[in-house]
């Protein structure tokens, strides 16, 4: 079975992982803006994006943010695609000149009925946690994705939450989403890991 699954390395912050990035060459990269160890500001968003190679697309990710705030930050950084990680109803999202990726939180199989109220670019499908809205580094049942009705499943998902190089064919043979979402999985001690990235995107690749 051939599969085309996409990469998108998230939670990027230091010069480094630019370097790391413009050399590996993922389809996506990730800048935080919500609250979190890996939160950046725009103005080093900008600043880090401006050593970027021109292939990688751009993923600005907010968590409940006001419209405007949205807004400035995708101008300044010039964000291919803005991920909504909190509860941002479609009103809300239709409202960008940029694509849309929203995030749901998969708790059980009454945890895909929201996709539904959605049109968006992208189905971003994370793992539910009480108290953290993504970038847990914990993976959903997979199993779950059975009661992804066909409506859906023809939606562009997005898969993340707790994938790392061990566990990505597999996630990727069960749930065949477009794209797969990477964060604590390729990380050491809370910085990107060039050697993780690295292997994590050769299995991505060979699936
Ligand atoms: O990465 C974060 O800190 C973060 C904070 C708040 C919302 C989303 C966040 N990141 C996104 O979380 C998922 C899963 O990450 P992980 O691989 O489980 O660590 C991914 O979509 C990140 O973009």
């Amino acid at each position: 079975m051939v599969y085309v699954t996409k990469i998108k390395i998230c939670g990027l912050k230091r010069a480094a992982d630019i370097t790391y990035v413009n050399l590996l060459k993922p389809d996506y990269i990730g800048f935080v803006f919500a609250p979190s160890g890996r939160r950046v500001t725009k103005e080093d968003a900008k600043e880090l994006i401006a050593s970027l190679d021109k292939s990688i697309k751009k993923v600005g990710v907010f968590l409940n943010h006001s419209v405007e705030e949205v807004k400035v930050i995708a101008k300044v950084c010039s964000l291919d695609i803005l991920q909504f990680h909190g509860d941002e109803d479609m009103d809300y999202c239709r409202q960008f000149q940029q694509n849309v990726w929203k995030s749901f939180r998969i708790k059980d199989a009454n945890s895909f009925k929201e996709m539904e109220d959605y049109q968006v670019n992208g189905y971003l499908l994370d793992t539910y946690h009480k108290t953290q809205y993504g970038g847990t580094g914990e993976a959903f049942d997979w199993g779950l994705s059975s009661h992804l009705t066909r409506l859906n499943r023809d939606k562009c998902v997005i898969l993340a939450g707790g994938l790392n190089p061990e566990n990505v064919k597999e996630a990727i043979e069960q749930i065949q989403p477009a794209v797969v979402d990477v964060s604590s999985g390729v990380e050491t001690h809370g910085y990107k890991d060039f050697e993780k990235m690295k292997k994590m995107i050769e299995r991505v690749r060979k699936v």
